[in-house]
């Protein structure tokens, strides 16, 4: 039932009315306009959480973010797989703005719906679920879930980057769901349902909410501006481009024969980056842009042209110095300097209030999609974190990586080809079969 046909349903025409004005009130029209950030024209309200690959990757970047990394609290594989499947369930009604379980259930006990989001349209919201490397083995080698022979090559922990300062409190964890949607309590809602779906099974280990989107994803948006004032998201990689996206996100069939499952599917890469914004207003403009290599109006390439202009890195100024620094952060991230490699971002920024020292807890929560993140990023991550003279106005808090399946099929669930395909390599037992013998979950 959908969240705004639920208030008319317990409460009648009057309580209907009431929570459609305040629905209307916050929505965001189905043109992106009111969206926040850039406003993506002509975008539908609500987006299939089915489909071949899940929701949230190449989606046009929504506003917020709420996301979240879970520890299992169980052994139990059967405990796993009925989770997965709950949360499926939950993430296809949320995304289609409906409630989650029972409309009304018993009255002595609490709502299946935590209610926040009763008479919220969907927003666009996407709900995309990762697997991280301890799920298939822990950090000293337990195979809880019998899944170590199925987990991917590419799911190696990231190695340590030089200036690396991470928050074990802030990093990895077993399960990640990435929830962003154009309404904050939309996304909130969701994660906290997964939460509470995931009671005595798993538990949040760490979670970081995101405003305004710091990538574009597609060619319909504008682009939106970071927390140093810059235009973020010019280069990156859009769905329009299908081929390239098909060439570096997608896990492509022969890229790991172990993990056959992992096809359709994409590696996340989440890393917390606080910024220095004190120092940073207190840096010149000209300094500003030698950092970036682009012009803080713009967006421009400092090679000239205008924000869609190609970087000339071999054009030089009076002086004979490249216009472009070769320590400036477009330069070291470009795919000249990487081969050819290009990432699909999709961060935001985030604002926790201030540290000890008064200064503003704010920063970039990267997240990027790659096909395979040892030769997609971990590559460009080292150059950065070596290299690029913004590095002194950055300090990276957090970290993940997370193998995200292929999307679910109607009726399916995220992850199931990672069961299925274990049951018939372990003896051809098949899928049901495995179902009727109890050793697969419901
Ligand atoms: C490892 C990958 C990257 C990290 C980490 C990263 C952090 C980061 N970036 C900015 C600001 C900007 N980045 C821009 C471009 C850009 N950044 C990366 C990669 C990482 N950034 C790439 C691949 C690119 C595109 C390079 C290209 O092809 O030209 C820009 C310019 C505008 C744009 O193209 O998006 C800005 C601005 C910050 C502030 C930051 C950490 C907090
Ligand atoms: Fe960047």
């Amino acid at each position: 039932m959908s969240r705004r046909r639920f208030l008319g349903y317990v409460g009648g025409g009057a309580a209907a009315g009431i929570a459609g004005g305040y629905a209307v009130g916050r929505a965001v029209g189905s043109d992106g306009s009111g969206g926040g950030t850039g406003g993506a024209g002509g975008l539908p309200d609500s987006w299939p959480f089915h489909g071949t690959h899940q929701a949230g990757i190449v989606t046009p970047a929504q506003d917020r973010m709420h996301f979240a990394a879970f520890d299992l609290r169980t052994d139990s594989r059967e405990e796993l797989v009925g989770l997965l499947q709950e949360w499926s369930a939950a993430a296809a009604a949320m995304t289609q703005g409906q409630v989650v379980g029972e409309p009304v259930g018993a009255y002595d006990a609490p709502p299946d719906d935590t209610g926040e989001a009763l008479g919220l349209p969907p927003s666009r919201l996407t709900i995309t679920i990762g697997l991280g490397p301890s799920l298939f083995e822990t950090a000293d080698g337990v195979d809880r879930f019998g899944l170590a022979d199925r987990r991917p090559a590419a799911l190696e922990p990231l190695p340590h980057f030089p200036a690396d300062n991470l928050d074990p409190a802030r990093s990895d964890g077993d399960l990640c769901v990435q929830a962003c949607a154009d309404d904050p309590q939309v996304a909130v809602h969701a994660v906290r349902n997964l939460s509470r779906i995931a009671f005595g099974r798993a538990a949040v280990r760490w979670s970081q909410l995101g405003f305004g989107r710091t990538s574009s994803t597609s060619t319909s948006q504008a682009t939106p501006r970071n927390l140093f004032g810059f235009k973020d998201g010019t280069a990156n990689l859009k769905v329009e481009e299908e081929a390239a996206v098909a060439e570096h996100v997608w896990v492509g069939e022969g890229d790991d024969p172990a993990a056959g499952w992992m096809r359709g599917g994409s590696y996340l890469v989440a890393r917390r980056i606080s910024m220095h914004i004190e120092t940073w207003d207190r840096t010149s403009l000209r300094e500003q842009e030698a950092l970036i290599g682009r012009d803080r109006v713009e967006g421009a390439p400092l090679s000239g042209g205008e924000e869609f202009t190609e970087p000339d890195f071999a054009l030089a100024g009076r002086g004979g110095e490249p216009l472009i620094p070769v320590d400036s952060h477009v330069r070291l991230a470009h795919p000249s300097q990487n081969d050819g490699v290009r990432l699909l971002r999709r961060g935001y920024n985030f604002a926790d209030g201030t540290t000890a020292l008064g200064r503003l807890d704010a920063g970039l929560f990267f997240i990027a999609y790659v096909r395979d993140p040892r030769t997609g990023y971990v590559p460009m991550q080292t150059r950065l974190s070596r290299d690029d003279a913004l590095m002194e106005y950055l300090q990276h808090t957090g970290s993940g990586l997370f193998a995200v399946p292929p999307g679910a099929s109607e009726g399916g669930w995220v992850g199931e080809g990672l069961f299925a395909d274990q049951s018939v390599r372990r003896g051809g037992s098949g899928l049901s079969q495995r179902r009727s013998e109890g050793s697969l979950g419901p």
